[in-house]
């Protein structure tokens, strides 16, 4: 066992390394456990579980965790076990977990799954931190919400916290609705950019330019104004637009443009409407 430092948390400075598995070896999965590695996390205090090989493979080749193919092996192997499926095979997956999962505590990462549809599906009180990570913690730069039940352990609160610092930012929400909120501004939220960036490149190519200048005018200028928003946390994301805007230039053609397709209303439908789908799913799944 060694201790480290957990950086800033509303909770403790402390965390001492434990066994931690993860059922469900996909992207977030790999995402997570690269940056714990990477921040010193011993790799044998990790295991990830997967019904496929070959994504074991890769992790165990590339970091040294521990792997396996039958998700029992997690529970035998941690305390800690992080939920990474798909939500809609969540409870097939705890259904067939054996008994020893009622003693364990949880961390799901699964979006639109409830604390008691969890507990339920475990089939007892089972502690659950709820969290909703994002793609970009592939490269450090995640931003997790994280939510737990008042009852809720502090180590496990320091354990997920812990984790998901690895990789990025973290908040905790006070209510566990706020968590479909972090869906809609942070879970989802890449693929919005992603598609801007789309479109901003198909433009480009359209005015003349090659696919290559195209994603890289678009993406550097994506980044540069996204390191902006992070390292200009006093100032107004409107006072940063407004920077670039020189009166009657090409920027406040843009942007009239943009105001005249209702941009601020297209972007706040496509927020509630990842919102609705995640109660959706809560009340479904
Ligand atoms: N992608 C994202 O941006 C985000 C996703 N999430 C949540 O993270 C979770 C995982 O998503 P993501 O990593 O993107 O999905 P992936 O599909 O990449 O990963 C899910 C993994 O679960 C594996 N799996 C399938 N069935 C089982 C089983 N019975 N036991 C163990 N593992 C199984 C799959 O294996 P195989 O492919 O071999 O079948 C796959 O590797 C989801 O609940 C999602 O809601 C949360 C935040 C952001
Ligand atoms: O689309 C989804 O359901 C998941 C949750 C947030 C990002 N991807």
């Amino acid at each position: 066992m060694s201790q480290v430092s957990a950086g800033t948390t509303p909770h403790s400075t402390q965390f001492t390394h434990e066994n931690i598995a993860f059922i469900g070896a996909g992207n977030m999965t790999s995402a997570i456990i690269r940056g714990m590695v990477k921040a010193g996390y011993p790799a044998n205090m990790l295991m990830a579980t997967n019904p496929s090989q070959e994504k074991l493979d890769v992790l165990a080749n590339d970091l040294g965790i521990m792997t396996a193919t039958d998700n029992a092996a997690a529970l035998d192997f941690a305390e800690t076990i992080v939920l990474a499926v798909k939500p809609q095979i969540l409870a097939d997956m705890c259904a067939a977990l054996p008994e020893s999962k009622q003693d364990k505590s949880y961390i799901s990462i699964a979006a639109g799954v409830s604390v008691a549809r969890i507990q339920e599906m475990l089939d007892a009180p089972v502690q659950v931190v709820r969290t909703m990570p994002n793609t970009p913690s592939a490269i450090g730069m995640g931003m997790t919400g994280l939510y737990a039940q008042n009852n809720t352990s502090t180590d496990l609160r320091i354990c997920a916290e812990y984790c998901l610092k690895q990789v990025g930012e973290t908040l905790w929400v006070t209510h566990e609705d706020d968590i479909n909120t972090v869906i809609a501004a942070a879970g989802s939220s890449p693929a919005y950019l992603f598609m801007f960036a789309e479109a901003m490149q198909t433009k480009t190519q359209e005015l003349g330019l090659t696919e290559q200048d195209a994603k890289l005018l678009v993406a550097q200028a994506l980044a540069g104004a996204g390191k902006m928003l992070l390292e200009n946390p006093d100032t107004d994301f409107a006072t940063l637009r407004s920077n670039v805007t020189s009166k009657g230039g090409t920027t406040a053609a843009a942007i009239a443009s943009f105001h005249t397709a209702n941009l601020a209303d297209i972007i706040a439908d496509a927020m509630q409407a990842a919102v609705d789908r995640a109660r959706e799913m809560q009340a479904n799944i």
